[in-house]
């Protein structure tokens, strides 16, 4: 079994599966999706409570990541995706024909694997979202970029460089800026998408802390290959296995008494 570090299990376990609208960023309701003939996703209902963190584990190819675009309705980029079932997020069904595709993403952001900044100084990456929204009020600018490199962990080691060029930061540096980036157009909810796997272990711990600060104000949902890592920076697991959500709890159940076979062979290890 994994252990859990009691000191990072804050958060009390919740009802998921009654959880109320209140409590409640974003309802799947049987999610199946279809790249061309192959089905990824079977049947996914989960609720995802607010500002909490939640994690996607299991095997690789199982379709963690494909669920996750669902989320922001990346995988609308994809040819020959097909999807049915429901998002909602306050309510309303992302995939509705009504819903504006570039608010959603203003409203629920992604980092990816490997850090993505643009080939501009650290400051223009921060305020990128923010001009693209037509504000160009240099004071405010220069507030939001405080605030969304404070807000990512990363102000005390780039205040005095705002404006050297992004590339020039290490490779955990760049994604603490790419957080930033993400976090200064205020977005709901934080989709990260295996966000440590191409840093050093000094990096990823970290980003794990900062995973931590940002639930305080953000709905965080993390893909990840790494168990320990899910055990220390989320309050509920769902485990996925072929397309399908096996089991899906708050981490302290999932790491240690989990009530599917498929689950514990998972996190001892046996498979994945
Ligand atoms: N763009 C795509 N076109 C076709 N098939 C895809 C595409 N993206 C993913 N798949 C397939 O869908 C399934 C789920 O993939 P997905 O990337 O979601 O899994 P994952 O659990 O995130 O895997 P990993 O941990 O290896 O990243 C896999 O069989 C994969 O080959």
């Amino acid at each position: 079994m994994i252990s859990i570090d009691s000191s990072v299990m804050k958060t009390e376990a919740l009802d998921l599966e009654n959880l109320p609208a209140s409590e409640t960023a974003l309802e799947i309701h049987n999610l199946n999706l279809h790249y061309g003939n192959k089905q990824a996703l079977f049947n996914v209902s989960m609720k995802i409570p607010k500002k909490r963190v939640t994690a996607f584990i299991g095997p690789s190819g199982c379709g963690k990541s494909t669920l996750l675009r669902c989320i922001n309705r990346m995988n609308d980029l994809v040819d020959n995706c097909k999807i049915s079932g429901e998002i909602r997020l306050h309510g309303q069904n992302i995939y509705d024909k009504a819903v504006d595709v570039a608010a959603l993403r203003r409203n629920v952001g992604m980092v990816f694997q490997r850090p993505n900044p643009f080939p501009k100084s650290i400051y223009e990456n921060v305020v990128y979202g923010l001009r693209l929204q037509g504000l160009n009020n240099r004071r405010e600018l220069d507030e939001a970029c405080e605030r969304s490199l404070r807000g990512a962990a990363i102000w005390d080691e780039v205040k005095d460089r705002l404006h050297d060029n992004a590339f020039g930061l290490s490779g955990g540096q760049q994604q603490r800026l790419v957080i930033a980036r993400a976090i200064a157009i205020e977005p709901e909810v934080l989709l990260l998408d295996e966000p440590t796997s191409a840093l050093d272990p000094i990096s990823t711990l970290t980003i794990e802390e900062l995973i931590t600060e940002l639930k305080t104000k953000y709905t965080v949902v993390i893909v990840t290959h790494n168990m320990q890592q899910a055990a220390r920076v989320s309050d509920q697991t769902a485990f996925m296995y072929m397309g399908e959500l096996v089991e899906y709890a708050d981490t302290n159940t999932i790491f240690t008494t989990p009530t599917q076979r498929k689950t514990e062979d998972y996190i001892t290890g046996r498979y994945g």
